[in-house]
C-alpha cells in the first residue's frame, strides 16, 4: 500500500515538475514551507487510511463513506483554515452529500464486508481519512489566503514531501523489500502500476488547479458529486433502472447542486 502510493507521488511529482517548467510556468512561490510539510503529511495519510481501509470493509462501503468529504473539508475550514460560510451553505452541501450516499447506499450484506461490526476498523480508518482530507483542505484554505499559492506549486511541493514520509515508512516497515520481489514475481504489474499512476497525475493536475483557483470545498464537491454522475452514468448507460430510492437521491443531489450555485457564495466572493 505505502509503496504503491509512493510510487504515485513520484508520477505526480514528475509531472508538476515537467508541466512548471514547460507549458505552465507560474513564477516565485512565497509560500511557507511549514504549509508543505503539514499538508502534504494530512495528504499521504488521507490516501494510505482510505487505500487501507479497504481490506476490512468493500469498495462501496469505502466509496459511501469517502462521500462526505465535503463535510470535514467545510467544518476544518472554518475552524482551521479561518473560512466563513454563510448558514444556509452547511444546509446545501448536507443536501449534496446526503443524496450521494442514499444513492450509492447498498442494501443489505455484500461480500467483504464484516456483516457482524457495524463500526469496525475499516470504518475507523475512513473516518480518520475524512479527518485528514479536511486537514489538507484547511491547511490549503490558508496557503490560498496568505500566498496564493498557484496549483503547480502546491502539486510539487505537497507530493515532494509526500516522497519522504513514504519513503521513511517504506523504509522502516521494511514494505520496500516485499514490494520489489512481489514486482518481480509479477512484472506485468509494472504496466498496470504506470497506467495508475499517469492517470493519477493528469487528474491531479485538475484538482489542484481547482483547489488553487476556487478552494478545497469546491473541488471536494466537485470530486463527490463525479463519483455520484459516475454510477449515474453507467446505471443509464446500461440500461439498468434507478430504484425509487435511488430517483429520490438524484432529486435531493441535484436540488442541493443547484441551490448551491444559486445561493451558496460566500461573502469574500462578493467582494
Ligand atoms: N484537496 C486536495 N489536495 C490534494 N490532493 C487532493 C485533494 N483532493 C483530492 N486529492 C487527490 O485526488 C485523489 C482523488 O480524490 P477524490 O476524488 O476526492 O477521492 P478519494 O479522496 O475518495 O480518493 C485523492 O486520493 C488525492 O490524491
Amino acid at each position: 500500500m505505502l509503496s504503491l502510493v509512493l510510487v504515485q507521488c513520484v508520477v505526480n511529482y514528475l509531472y508538476a515538475k515537467i508541466v512548471l517548467s514547460t507549458v505552465m510556468k507560474q513564477g516565485e512561490d512565497s509560500t511557507r514551507t511549514m504549509y508543505y510539510w503539514s499538508s502534504a503529511l494530512t495528504y499521504f495519510l488521507a490516501m494510505v487510511c482510505s487505500n487501507m481501509a479497504l481490506q476490512w470493509v468493500n469498495y462501496p462501503t469505502q466509496v459511501v463513506g469517502k462521500s462526505g468529504k465535503p463535510i470535514p473539508v467545510m467544518v476544518l475550514g472554518v475552524l482551521v483554515g479561518k473560512k466563513n460560510y454563510p448558514l444556509k451553505k452547511y444546509f446545501f452541501v448536507l443536501m449534496i452529500v446526503v443524496g450521494v450516499a442514499l444513492f450509492m447506499f447498498k442494501d443489505g450484506k455484500t461480500a467483504g464486508g464484516d456483516a457482524n461490526a457495524f463500526f469496525g476498523f475499516g470504518e475507523l480508518l475512513l473516518l480518520l481519512s475524512l479527518t485528514m482530507d479536511g486537514l489538507t483542505g484547511a491547511i490549503q484554505e490558508r496557503m490560498r489566503a496568505e500566498h496564493q499559492t498557484k496549483s503547480g506549486h502546491m502539486m510539487l511541493n505537497m507530493n515532494l514531501w509526500s516522497i519522504f514520509y513514504l519513503l521513511v515508512a517504506v523504509l522502516v516497515s521494511g514494505e520496500i523489500f516485499a514490494f520489489v520481489n512481489f514486482v518481480q514475481n509479477h512484472p506485468s504489474i509494472i504496466w498496470q502500476i504506470c497506467n495508475f499512476s499517469v492517470a493519477s497525475a493528469l487528474g491531479q493536475c485538475f484538482i489542484f488547479l481547482m483547489v488553487s483557483d476556487f478552494g478545497p470545498l469546491p473541488c471536494s464537491i466537485v470530486t463527490t458529486t463525479r463519483k455520484f454522475f459516475t454510477v449515474l452514468g453507467s446505471v443509464l448507460l446500461f440500461g439498468n433502472t434507478l430504484l425509487p430510492r435511488q430517483w429520490v437521491a438524484t432529486l435531493v443531489v441535484f436540488f442541493g447542486l443547484f441551490l448551491d450555485a444559486m445561493y451558496g457564495k460566500t461573502a469574500d466572493k462578493k467582494k
